[in-house]
């Protein structure tokens, strides 16, 4: 997908530099040997000369592959330039880390939550399997659904909301004091970093009542202005926030319309960094509706 690769034990170790990357992402930036800073700069320098090894291999050949990789080397702005392979491959890297782990660990969080609600999974399979017999489909046979269905899956939008809010996949984002900022009697100094610690806006009984547990229907209103930074915000603003919205809606539609699971450990406990996610990957156990 991102470089055409067949699964290998290169793929294997892709997958591993990609993990300590995001290990070191959200660690403390100690640069020597044993720190996860370390290692996470000792597996980016991997990951890029993988990628760039490969992107000199397509250029010296003019070969045009249809993944991320062929995209980016295709993209030109305004004045016709193209992307530098430096860009190219930091492209690569930043949309693996920020545009595919995220999403993925927002599916696995909408399922273990569906699988621990059952009267919010009956809901949502009431709406979409409504959804796919409007379109043509039976009970358990889901169907493609398009730009014009998603807006009316409303129930759907807000499972896909909850679940985002719930999993804090991004606990934090990073800034810069750009002028001297008091806040409650101290004094963030101009050029400090500070870290904006979401997870806690989004688990505030204050803005979200009984914050952990899992409620669609909280958002038949929208959050405070303010309270509701899961894809962070300002000019910064995830650029993915939609697409991310649109490919939960989808699968969920898929795997809520044609089957049915169980988690396997329930009370696995969590862990929460880099990411957050059930200590045993929440394993769980699907099989086909019946009809
Ligand atoms: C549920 C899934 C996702 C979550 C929770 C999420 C969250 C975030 C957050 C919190 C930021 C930092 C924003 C800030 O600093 O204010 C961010 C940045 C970003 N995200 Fe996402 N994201 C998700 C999915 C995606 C997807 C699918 C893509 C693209 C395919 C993507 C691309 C990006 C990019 C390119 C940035 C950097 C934007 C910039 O610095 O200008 N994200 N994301």
């Amino acid at each position: 997908m991102f470089i055409s690769m067949e699964p290998s034990p290169l793929t294997d170790k892709i997958d591993r530099w990609f993990g300590d990357l995001l290990d070191g992402l959200r660690a403390y930036p100690f640069d020597f040997p044993g720190t996860a800073s370390h290692g996470a700069r000792k597996s980016r320098r991997k990951l890029d000369a993988i990628f760039r090894e490969e992107l000199e291999a397509r250029k010296k050949v003019d070969r045009q592959c249809d993944d991320l990789m062929g995209g980016l080397m295709q993209m030109k702005d305004e004045q016709g330039k193209k992307l530098s392979n430096e860009e190219v491959v930091d492209n690569i890297v930043s949309l693996v880390i920020a545009g595919y782990e995220s999403t993925t660990i927002a599916i696995m969080w909408a399922v273990y939550h569906l699988a621990k609600s059952p009267v919010v999974l009956a809901k949502l399979r009431e709406e979409n399997i409504a959804m796919s017999k409007s379109k043509g489909g039976s009970t358990s046979t889901s169907l493609m659904i398009t730009h014009t269905d998603i807006p009316k899956m409303k129930y759907t939008a807000k499972v896909v909301e909850e679940t985002i809010r719930m999993a804090n996949i991004a606990p934090m984002v990073h800034r810069v004091a750009n002028r001297d900022v008091e806040y409650r009697g101290y004094t963030i100094p101009k050029g400090w970093a500070v870290l904006v610690w979401l997870r806690s806006l989004h688990t505030d009984p204050n803005y979200y009542e009984d914050p952990l547990s899992f409620n669609p229907n909280r958002w038949d209103e929208p959050a405070k202005a303010g309270t509701y930074q899961v894809f962070g915000g300002g000019p910064r603003v995830c650029a993915g926030n939609m697409l991310a919205r649109l490919q939960v809606t989808i699968i969920l539609h898929h795997l809520c319309v044609g089957y049915e699971w169980e988690l396997l450990n329930p009370d696995a406990e969590i862990n929460y960094l880099p990411h957050p996610r059930p200590a045993d990957g929440a394993a769980m156990a699907f099989c086909k509706l019946s009809t």
